[in-house]
């Protein structure tokens, strides 16, 4: 594996807002990286950043071993699909005749299957599209271009369920034959959880979990049962997230429990579930800021 994506100590203020807080990041390709993090955590603004749509106020961005800002040979090897996608007034074949253009990997067997699959009317003009259709035919460009870095920014904004399966099934088969970069942020994260080799969440501008998405499954536990012994069991141990409800209170330690942590649980009657990457990145998020989890790094 080689480092595709490098970011040294990037920051990105907009007028005193810190959007992105001294980020630094490599990513590896071939690898499908899942970009996680609630509303406003910066994860466009990371995209935006390293596809040269937006500059950074400070640090320093590589793709490919070289700064992607007005280096075409660069932009030509990564395609970036976001959810807001403006298209130029033009068909859609013909926006895919452009793309084909622009990638010199285009594959137009690939963007021909995927028109089919998606059912999308090829003659009728862009901005007519329905609104999944829109995200159905920039997916189709994401792909197709077989770029050897893809970011994709939330990209099935109206897509329905089947569309969304044909996505993943079609980034699966394709990645499999073309392995390449690929980093997709999304809200809808257990949904995609099968698909992350690698897993990044950012929290206020702030990367604050980095690891191989095999090292996470079952990697945290829920522990709940009465308070007494929940504060037993977790007493002096860094939490992500308790709750409390009336003499209850559930718990997510910041670390993994080992052996004897669980032998423990089971004498005190409390109940042990793995999180899953969604409830993980809820307790991640819930909480980061003051105290950055990079250390679980794996
Ligand atoms: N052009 C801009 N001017 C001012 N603030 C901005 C601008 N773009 C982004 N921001 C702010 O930067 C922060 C990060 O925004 P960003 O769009 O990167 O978040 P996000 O993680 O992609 O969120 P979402 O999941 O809601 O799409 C937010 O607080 C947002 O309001």
């Amino acid at each position: 594996m080689t480092t595709t994506i490098s970011l040294t100590g990037v920051t990105r203020r907009y007028r005193g807002h810190v959007a992105l807080d001294d980020v630094t990041l490599d990513l590896q390709g071939p690898t499908i990286t899942g970009l996680l993090g609630r509303n406003g955590a910066g994860k466009t603004t990371l995209m935006r950043i390293i596809a040269a749509q937006q500059f950074p106020s400070a640090g320093q961005v590589l793709v490919l071993g070289a700064s992607p800002v007005e280096n075409d040979a660069i932009l030509r090897r990564m395609v970036f699909v976001r959810e807001d996608q403006v298209f130029p007034d033009i068909r859609v074949r013909d926006a895919l005749r452009m793309a084909a253009l622009f990638y010199p990997n285009w594959s137009t067997e690939l963007a021909d299957d995927l028109v089919a699959e998606f059912e999308l009317p090829s003659r009728r003009p862009v901005k007519k599209l329905s609104r999944g259709m829109r995200s159905a035919l920039s997916i189709v460009i994401g792909l197709a271009a077989r770029t050897e870095v893809v970011l994709f920014d939330e990209p099935y904004a109206g897509l329905d369920a089947v569309a969304r399966q044909v996505f993943y099934d079609r980034l699966l088969l394709d990645y499999a034959e073309h392995p390449r970069t690929v980093l997709l942020s999304t809200h809808l994260v257990d949904e995609v959880a099968g698909l992350l080799d690698q897993v990044v969440i950012i929290s206020r501008g702030r990367v604050v979990l980095n690891a191989a998405a095999d090292d996470l499954r079952g990697r945290y536990t829920s522990v709940s049962g009465p308070s007494a012994a929940v504060a037993e069991l977790v007493a002096g141990r860094p939490t992500w997230e308790r709750r409390t409800l009336a003499s209850q209170e559930a718990v997510v330690l910041a670390e993994p429990l080992d052996e004897s942590d669980r032998l423990r649980a089971q004498e005190l009657h409390l109940r042990m579930e793995p999180l899953s990457l969604q409830q993980m990145l809820v307790a991640v998020s819930g909480q980061a800021g003051e105290d950055s989890l990079e250390r679980t790094n794996a």
